[in-house]
């Protein structure tokens, strides 16, 4: 299924200078393929065949768009063992998550093939005897998608899918260490019955293709999902036009584990919401905090289920956890290690990096985690989990919202009360009460602070994709 050129007007090319991008496989450090290497002129020539697509495809029914995208998601799951396949190839996570994650995108694209036909607009009772008063939703126009490596289907899917309900037209932008995940979209969509232009999808070099996408005045709506570093670069770049954007950015999400919580539980909450996809996910536990009653007897479990996890190359069987996404990635997840031990922290588990081949590091477990480390501020994007000790609610709470990130928090306890106080004071648009995983397409994703900009996903989801247009019809006296 791979594809392996630039979806651009419904051909598929190479970079106009022939260049290419290497892409590998993170278990085993080899090449595995290569992608176009466009810049700025095939960036332009997308987003002028995403306009021109967008005079007519805004037209379109909403029946229409909604059929053609339940068959982009019956198409999907049609190929889901590839689809997945191929994610794990150039990703790195097991197979079992690579599916859950091509399931979650087919889950997305049906979410909004529901919503397409639930744009409602309004009649406005006027103050006026002799005028008609109505507010209508229109597609925004040419949507630009920027997406990560590490869920390089489903983060797309988070943006495609709204995009093609509203009856907006789209050019992607994959992540460059997952391209194939990326460029697929444009052949799902193509056998979906989507006219030439309405979806488009560039490889290269991100800066020059981002600049193009920020700047250039046919694109309306800059959608990302990354690091907020570069977050705040494109902020900046689509200001000066002022285009509408929807930003899911970084995250420094607390795990809270109350001295009343059940410990079965909290164990295997902390397990799925660390390290999932190793740790690379936004909305992972980057801190554990842990009351002092009920520490010891959670860090002896909580070791023993860290010890369990099989870490190895996402194809193989029963595999938990794969490598990191690249030597970068790995190096700075040493970096945290060695500011936590040179912090006073207790390497307890791991702390190393595993095989001479891929880029592997061990699930490691800190204990005695300080704020005076790096890891408590900064999002570790790695299968670390330092343990922190608290004492009272009122504490941990000013702790867990000590940072300017605000995307997930979760927290275990068994007191009603405890659980809507601590709820309603956690600064953070997603928050986990007795669970760590909580990601569904049916309920808002995003965060406060700098962890981003909207939400994807749920009954607001679309909005993002629609101007709302007031009109006032005169002459009726
Ligand atoms: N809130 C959320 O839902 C999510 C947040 N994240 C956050 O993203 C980070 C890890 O993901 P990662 O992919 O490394 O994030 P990056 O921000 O580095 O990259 C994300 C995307 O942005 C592109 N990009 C990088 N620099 C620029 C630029 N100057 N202009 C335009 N595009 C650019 C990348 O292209 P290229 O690959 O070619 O460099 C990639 O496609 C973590 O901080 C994580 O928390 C990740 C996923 C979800
Ligand atoms: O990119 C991410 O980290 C995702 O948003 C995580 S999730 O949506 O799969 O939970």
């Amino acid at each position: 299924m791979k594809r392996d050129a630039l979806y651009i007007d419904g051909e598929w090319t190479a970079a106009d200078s022939g260049k290419t991008i290497d892409v590998v496989n993170p278990a085993t450090g080899a090449v595995i393929g290569t992608v176009p290497d466009a810049g700025a002129a095939e960036t332009r020539k997308a987003i002028l065949s995403a306009e021109r697509a967008f005079e007519s495809y805004s037209q379109t029914t909403a029946a229409d768009r909604a059929a053609k995208l339940h068959k982009l998601h019956d198409l999907i799951l049609d190929h889901q063992d590839d689809l997945a396949r191929m994610l794990t190839e150039e990703q790195g996570k097991p197979l079992t998550e690579a599916r859950a994650e091509i399931g979650m995108s087919a889950a997305y694209v049906r979410w909004f093939a529901e919503e397409a036909r639930r744009v409602y607009g309004e009649i406005i009772p006027s103050p006026w005897q002799d005028r008609q008063l109505h507010a209508t939703r229109e597609p925004i126009g040419v949507v630009a998608a920027i997406t990560p490596w590490n869920f390089p289907s489903s983060m797309l899917a988070r943006k495609i899918a709204p995009a093609l309900a509203a009856g907006c037209t789209v050019v992607a932008k994959p992540a460059s260490q997952t391209p194939y995940s990326g460029l697929i979209w444009g052949q799902l969509c193509e056998a979906a019955g989507f006219a030439r232009g309405v979806v488009n999808v560039v490889t290269g070099d991100a800066r020059t293709i981002g600049a193009e996408l920020c700047s250039n005045q046919a694109v309306r709506k800059v959608t990302f999902t990354g690091s907020t570093q570069v977050g705040k670069i494109l902020l900046r770049q689509a200001a000066d036009t002022v285009k509408k954007v929807s930003m899911e950015l970084g995250g420094n999400a607390p795990f809270i584990v109350f001295d009343d919580a059940d410990l079965d539980a909290a164990v295997a909450g902390a397990i799925a919401a660390k390290f999932r996809n190793s740790g690379q996910t936004c909305v992972c536990t980057n801190r554990v905090y842990v009351q002092d009653g009920i520490h010891d007897a959670f860090m002896a479990r909580f070791a023993t289920a860290i010890e369990a996890l099989k870490m190895g190359n996402g194809l193989e069987d029963d595999v938990q956890a794969g490598p990191l996404i690249d030597e970068n990635s790995l190096a700075k997840v040493e970096e945290f290690v060695a500011d936590a031990q040179a912090k006073g922290g207790n390497i307890t588990l791991g702390g190393k990096r595993l095989r001479s081949r891929g880029f592997f590091f061990a699930p490691t477990l800190i204990e005695n985690a300080n704020d005076d480390m790096r890891l408590s501020r900064e999002e570790v994007f790695g299968p670390l989990a330092p343990v922190f000790k608290f004492t009272s609610e009122e504490e941990v709470l000013r702790r867990a919202n000590a940072t300017e990130f605000g995307l997930a928090a979760y927290f275990y306890t068994q007191s009603l009360g405890r659980a809507m106080r601590v709820s309603r004071a956690l600064e953070y648009g997603i928050v986990g009460i007795n669970e760590g995983l909580v990601t569904t397409e049916v309920a808002p994703f995003g965060g406060f602070k700098e962890s981003g900009v909207g939400r994807e996903g749920g009954p607001h989801g679309i909005e993002d994709y629609l101007e709302i247009k007031y009109v006032c019809m005169g002459g009726l006296g």
